[in-house]
């Protein structure tokens, strides 16, 4: 049986930047693949306990089957509406000026890092005056326990569960809109989750409607096996060199546009910058290259359902990421699950695709490091896999089990992240090896 630990480990030696997975094999020469339009998802998260997964491992490294790049159409991304700020009833409206751009801060924020910002900004507002009113009050019980309040301001908080926070001054307006924007945040990323329409499940279509020839090389059964015995798998050369470097070259663009945005209230999770695209889509005109790859990726899922039965629902738009660091600092995602709870996060697959050119995981580190199930510990009791992001790499690993982080990177790392949701996964034992063949 193959352990973890026996495969994937390349030339690159351990180390607390390198990554273990590393070469990759030359990319295939590539053909070309008609599109096919799709539809769309948002966003990412946190914690869950990992769900045991069937033992037997399977090579972990795959070898790549032959692309088909199709050139994509073009389009712009769509402009930011203005912010309609609601502003609450006078009684209530903070004095501070601090707090109305918090409030603008993080609508702002949560907004523009959703696949889809008008809708996500109108949900937002929808919520916005309930999540305010509940986080002005934990704002103000902070403050009023830290003795920041004056009597009347604490009698005013215990008769009306608000507080104006209008006579507070130098630190004690500092800590209570702290609270207050963390708080605010929160409460509406948890209102928002609760919108139907966040996950994207509204434009999602089933995965078979994104199939293409290409995924299905790409993305063979025994790939498919050890995605669902093991909850992650690896392929590499997803993409020719040519289609990895005009990729790369066309995200490389939309960041300098500024079109990518730094998830704001996450600063402390995470600190790269994200947009999406839409194959077909406004955001995909200009950049064909990019498009192509999102139609390669949004067709791996059509795969897997092949296979196993699993129905699965593929959103329209596609994360793209670029890790860039900030002000000197690495770039970096700290460990998290992308579904934390799948009562209430369809997410059930994360697909990246890496498009990074000649990367160096001892010296630009930014491995994606996948903690594996504890069956799975390598022999030295490592439960986890350093996975390299080299270009035209693909990494598939289940949302709600496999929990990761971005290693700190340094180098200017780019990646497309798909999630795809669907229903309760068949047991491992339907995965259908007898009726279709092997790639
Ligand atoms: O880019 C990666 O390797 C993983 C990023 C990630 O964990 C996420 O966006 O949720
Ligand atoms: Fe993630």
């Amino acid at each position: 049986m193959t352990r973890l630990d026996e495969v994937g480990r390349g030339g690159v030696r351990q180390g607390w930047r390198g990554c273990r997975r590393a070469a990759a094999p030359p990319p295939p020469p590539h053909t070309s693949a008609p599109a096919a339009p799709c539809a769309p998802i948002p966003a990412s998260e946190l914690p869950l306990p990992p769900e045991k997964l069937p033992l037997p491992p399977v090579q972990r490294r795959l070898s790549p089957a032959e692309p088909t790049p199709p050139p994509a159409e073009p389009t712009l991304p769509p402009a930011e509406p203005t912010l309609p700020v609601e502003l609450p009833p006078a009684e209530l409206l903070p004095a501070s000026e601090l707090l109305l751009a918090a409030r603008r801060r993080v609508i702002d924020s949560l907004a523009s890092t959703w696949s889809d910002g008008s809708a996500a900004r109108a949900a937002l507002l929808s919520c916005a005056p309930r999540c305010e009113a509940q986080a002005r009050a934990t704002a103000a019980a902070v403050v009023a326990a830290r003795g920041e309040y004056s009597a009347e301001m604490q009698r005013q908080l215990v008769a009306t569960g608000v507080c104006t926070l209008a006579e507070l001054r130098g630190p004690a307006a500092e800590l209570s809109v702290r609270c207050f924007e963390r708080g605010f945040a929160n409460l509406l990323l948890q209102a928002m989750q609760a919108h139907g329409a966040f996950w994207g499940g509204a434009d999602a279509v089933p995965a078979p409607r994104c199939g293409a020839a290409r995924a299905a090389r790409l993305v063979p059964l025994r790939a498919v096996r050890q995605l669902m015995a093991e909850g992650l798998v690896v392929i590499d050369g997803a993409l020719s060199a040519a289609e990895l470097h005009a990729a790369r070259e066309e995200v490389r663009r939309m960041h300098e546009r500024a079109e990518l945005r730094p998830v704001g209230f996450q600063h402390a999770v995470r600190n790269d910058h994200v947009g999406w695209v839409e194959e077909g889509g406004r955001e995909a005109e200009g950049v064909p290259a990019l498009s192509a790859a999102v139609r390669l990726l949004r067709a791996v899922p059509a795969e897997v359902q092949k296979h196993t039965g699993w129905e699965l629902s593929v959103p329209r738009k596609v994360m793209v990421a670029v890790y860039a660091g900030r002000d000197g600092e690495p770039s970096f995602y700290k460990r998290h699950f992308d579904c934390r709870d799948p009562r209430t996060n369809p997410r059930r697959l994360t697909a990246i695709l890496y498009l990074n050119e000649g990367w160096d995981a001892e010296r630009d580190g930014g491995c994606l490091r996948a903690f594996t199930p504890a069956t799975h510990a390598h022999a030295d009791g490592r439960t986890y896999e350093d996975i390299a992001p080299i270009g035209g790499r693909l990494c598939v690993f289940r949302s709600c089990t496999i929990e990761h982080e971005v290693r700190p990177c340094f180098a200017t790392r780019m990646a497309l992240t798909l999630w795809v949701s669907g229903g309760d996964a068949p047991d491992e034992a339907a995965t259908r090896g007898s009726t279709t063949r092997d790639g």
